[in-house]
């Protein structure tokens, strides 16, 4: 046993209690070290002759396997897991063990492996995050480190970082405050932007803050691995969180790019809004959730018909991903139309756990649902408000599971041919309903499309195939068109622009299925033009430092990308 990630060292031959020791290592891997770097390691793969030129013989069975043969051995073992967490922690482990087979993995299965390392199973994971935590897997950053902060940035091995993935941990999906515990989603996030969005791995760095947790549970928990304490607000958060946006820029430029993942939304829409003009930085449950529901709809036209401005658009949900999407949603249409985008948000309706949001609740909304505030009657329930509001299009964005009914889904039915039913919480336990409740109750009517993913269901014979609405589909094309480009700034005209990238990778095979996102399968080249699009508008606006602007954008974004195949060690 080594340093079990708890602080006892225990391999020092014999060296116990208070004596001290130094922690000692080489620095150039080969041997038994390179076995235990991920980012070299290649196992049995390793060919005789790299055996003999770095020490390795001895080290490993005779035989010699391919990158191909243990891929098919790993799915293999993978696919013997019953439980979805235990699929997880296989996954993790690799990643710790082989970087490159991981990847390979994870790009070349990825509609089987996303809902283990994304959602819904990374939600569990972070659930029992102190029970199935081994090794440190991003920076911790805490209040006790006020002060610091640039020192522990300065901990993390790698240097060249270009995009940094970060939460407070206070809204970990629709699993509410997970404190520190909220690691896996910086992680899981991580994984995406390499095997989805082929930026490399060692680019990457995941960050918690942690500034305690309200979550009772994990504050008795003997296990918790976070701060005790309830959780810091106003100046004392501030503080910290400004040292921290001031200590990443001086410490990797003013290129590095700063995903917010996963904040409460109070702290959401004003860390966004203070920081948007002096830093990189991307809200991914505002402005990516927006973007790729964005591309949902501009797809769904093309089976419904009609214009965006043609529909009315019922959210329950008024938060971060909910306004996110409707202030998307309005500024298409306002630049389609030339409306006003206070016109253009007139077909938008808002629902909170209160009721619907109306000008006569103006007192005590929250600052991002003021502009919802329209004038209606107060309305207190879904059902009431689908029937008032008439909406061709319902978005769940509520964070709460089985919100859309029967009578729900069924009044969305009596109103459309087509009603566009999209349950976007997650994980699955969270879904406003499953796909096949939304099929059977619109009698396989509905265009359905969800944040976790669902199987095909079959209705009367015929096979749907629900779409997944999430923004994985756009964070890590998004980032590597920031990245590529030199992008300085996030303008809301680069989501429009990856919205369209998205949509514009829909074939008509697809429309015929009725489906509205492209399969995860064809994701690397779907990134690759959700990067050309994005950082074309980022050279048209003038935010790309990148010269001269590369003639042939989606060329360029694959040439870009990280491939997980093993080099050749000299
Ligand atoms: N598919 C995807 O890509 C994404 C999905 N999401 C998912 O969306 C969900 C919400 O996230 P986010 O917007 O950040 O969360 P927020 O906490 O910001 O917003 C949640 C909203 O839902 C409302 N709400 C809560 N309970 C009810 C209820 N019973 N009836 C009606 N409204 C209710 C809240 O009301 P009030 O304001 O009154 O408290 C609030 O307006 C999460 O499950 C998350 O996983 C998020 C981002 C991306
Ligand atoms: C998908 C995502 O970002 C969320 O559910 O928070
Ligand atoms: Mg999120």
């Amino acid at each position: 046993m080594g340093n079990n990630g708890d602080g006892d060292v225990d391999n020092n031959g014999g060296v116990h209690g208070s004596q001290l020791v130094t922690p000692w290592n080489m620095s150039i891997s080969s041997g038994h070290n390179l076995l235990r770097d991920p980012r070299h390691n290649k196992g049995l793969a390793f060919t005789e002759r790299e055996r003999g030129v770095h020490y390795l013989t001895g080290l490993l069975p005779p035989i010699i396997s391919s990158q191909e043969l243990q891929e098919k051995k790993v799915m293999h073992i993978l696919r013997q897991y019953e439980v979805p967490l235990q699929r997880y922690i296989a996954m993790i482990d690799l990643q710790e063990r082989n970087e490159r087979l991981f990847y390979k993995l994870l790009i070349d299965h990825v509609e089987e492996l996303l809902p283990i390392v994304y959602t819904p199973t990374v939600g569990e994971a972070c659930q029992k995050f102190g029970s199935i935590f081994r090794r440190p897997q991003g920076l911790y950053i805490s209040l006790k480190d006020k002060g610091r902060v640039l020192d522990v940035l300065r901990n993390w091995p790698e240097r060249n970082i270009e995009v940094i993935v970060v939460t407070d941990g206070e809204r970990i999906l629709g699993l509410g405050d997970l404190g520190c515990q909220g690691m896996g989603i910086p992680v899981g996030k991580l994984s995406l932007y390499t095997a989805l969005g082929g930026v490399r791995p060692s680019a990457c760095l995941p960050i918690t803050i942690d500034v305690g947790t309200n979550n009772e549970k994990l504050l008795n928990d003997e296990f918790y691995i976070g701060l005790k304490q309830n959780r810091a607000r106003g100046e004392e958060y501030d503080d910290l969180l400004e040292e921290f946006m001031n200590a990443v820029k001086l410490n990797y430029g003013e290129k590095i790019l700063i995903q917010f993942e996963d904040f409460a939304n109070h702290n959401a829409f004003s860390l966004l809004n203070r920081y948007r003009t002096t830093h990189l930085v991307f809200n991914d449950d505002i402005q990516g959730t927006a973007s790729v529901v964005l591309s949902g709809l501009l797809s769904a036209l093309k089976l419904l018909g009609g214009t965006l401005s043609d529909h009315t658009f019922l959210f329950l949900g008024a938060g971060e991903a909910g306004t996110g999407i409707a202030e998307l949603i309005a500024l298409q249409i306002s630049k389609k139309t030339g409306a006003s985008i206070e016109d253009a948000r007139k077909k938008i309706w808002l629902v909170d756990s209160k009721g619907l949001v109306v000008s006569s609740r103006k007192e005590s909304l929250q600052h991002f649902k003021l502009p919802w505030a329209h004038e209606h009657e107060p309305i207190n329930n879904l059902l009431e408000a689908v029937k008032e509001i008439k909406p061709s299009v319902l978005i769940g964005t509520s964070g709460v599971g089985k919100q859309f009914t029967q009578e729900v889904i069924e009044a969305m039915s009596s109103i459309n041919e087509k009603p566009l039913i999209m349950a976007l919480s997650n994980p699955t336990s969270q879904a406003e309903c499953t796909a096949e409740e939304a099929y059977t109750w619109s009698k396989g009517r509905a265009i359905f499309a969800s944040g976790s993913p669902f199987d095909p269901v079959t209705y009367e014979d015929k096979v749907f195939v629900p779409g997944q609405a999430n923004n994985a589909y756009i964070f890590p094309g998004f980032g590597l068109g920031l990245i590529m480009c030199g992008a300085t700034r996030v303008h809301d005209d680069l989501l429009l622009a990856a919205s369209e990238g998205l949509a514009s990778q829909i074939t008509d095979e697809d429309y015929a299925k009725g489906i509205i996102f492209p399969p995860f399968s064809c994701i690397r080249k779907i990134s690759a033009h959700i990067a050309a699009s994005v950082a074309d508008k980022a050279y048209e606006l003038g935010l790309a430092s990148l010269l001269p602007r590369p003639n042939d954008l989606v060329k360029f974004a694959e040439s870009c990308m990280y491939s997980p195949i093993y080099p050749t060690y000299r």
